[in-house]
């Protein structure tokens, strides 16, 4: 792989893998996008939206840091969901560094409990992150990272803000320090390697959580069709929006079509900003009963069957 610096006969190339863990909601995605400096990874008010393991690369320097932006980590009870569970841990299997992603405001200790448990063990650095500092006091952050110390050895610990981006650089210039010397595993100008037709659907499916709130289903997917280059330089997007029941399906068409069509607009002119081109999208909604339980599905979005 050849990058910039590689030619110049600076600072030698380093490149290493950072696991992100932490419940739901605790700002993960949020953080990734922000070390990263584009948007990778969808973000929600909605808890449990990351299904799909994203991954983002920062590029600091001769450096560059790849971060597995994990599922939320919760209570497994349906086989989708220990899935997601077990590929949160994957992500954090050789990693260079853990780090553990933390809301102070909301922050339930029965979620956090066995993450702390599971660190522990653990003999990677493990990097602190207390997150959404803009929102949280100072003194019941400084009692929480002392409370969390003492449960678990962390390396060091950070007081950030994934939204405003406060904190961030200095995190992301210990975590260059942290990485290890060797070649880049991307090129430069690939950020995410989460395919761009995954990426489309993350980008719809963020929409669909927008637009119909708690009425849309837990057990919804947006699933990819086809993802062509159009010879005029625009690309072509076709998804499949997956319910269980027909009066989810009305639910997402809406009355007339106008919810579907308000919403393949947003995810269309997101995608736009995002792939830099021209962008046509067709959604498509399909009633399949039992997909939470179908195998394929599982392999499309970058899941393992876990049983
Ligand atoms: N005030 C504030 N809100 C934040 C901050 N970081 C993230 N949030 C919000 O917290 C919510 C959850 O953020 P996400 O980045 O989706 O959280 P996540 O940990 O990736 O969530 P899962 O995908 O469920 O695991 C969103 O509404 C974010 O806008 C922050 O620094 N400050």
């Amino acid at each position: 792989m050849t990058s910039p610096f590689e030619t110049t006969g600076g600072s030698p190339e380093k490149c290493g893998l950072v696991a992100v863990i932490g419940a739901p909601n605790a700002g993960k995605s949020t953080l990734v996008n922000t070390l990263v400096g584009q948007k990778v990874a969808i973000t929600s008010a909605k808890a449990q939206t990351t299904r799909a393991r994203l991954m983002g690369i920062a590029l600091d320097g001769p450096v560059q840091i790849i971060l597995a932006d994990t599922p939320g980590i919760f209570a497994p009870k349906r086989r989708l969901d220990r899935a997601m569970v077990a590929a949160a841990w994957e992500g954090a299997q050789e990693a260079d560094a853990i780090l553990l992603v933390v809301d102070p405001i909301k922050q339930r200790r029965h979620e956090l409990e066995p993450l702390l448990e599971t660190l522990k063990e653990r003999s990677e650095r493990k990097l602190l992150v207390l997150n959404k500092v803009d929102a949280c006091a100072k003194e019941p952050l400084l009692k929480l990272a002392e409370e969390l110390s003492a449960a678990v050895p962390f390396d060091e610990v950070y007081f950030v803000s994934a939204l405003t981006g406060d904190g961030v650089p200095q995190l992301k210039t210990h975590l260059a320090g942290l990485m290890p010397e060797g070649p880049w595993h991307y090129p430069e100008d690939q950020v995410s390697d989460a395919s761009e037709r995954l990426l489309a659907c993350e980008v719809t499916r963020e929409q669909l959580y927008r637009q119909l709130h708690e009425e849309l289903p837990y057990d919804s997917a947006v699933r990819p069709e086809s993802y062509t280059l159009r010879k005029d330089g625009s690309v072509e997007i076709r998804q499949q929006i997956v319910v269980t029941r027909d009066n989810q399906r009305a639910i997402v068409l809406g009355k007339r079509g106008a919810k579907i069509k308000a919403i393949g607009e947003a995810a269309r002119k997101e995608l736009t900003e995002i792939l830099g081109q021209k962008v046509h999208l067709f959604l498509h909604v399909k009633v399949e009963e039992n997909w939470a339980e179908a195998r394929d599905i599982y392999e499309e979005i970058g899941l393992d069957w876990v049983r």
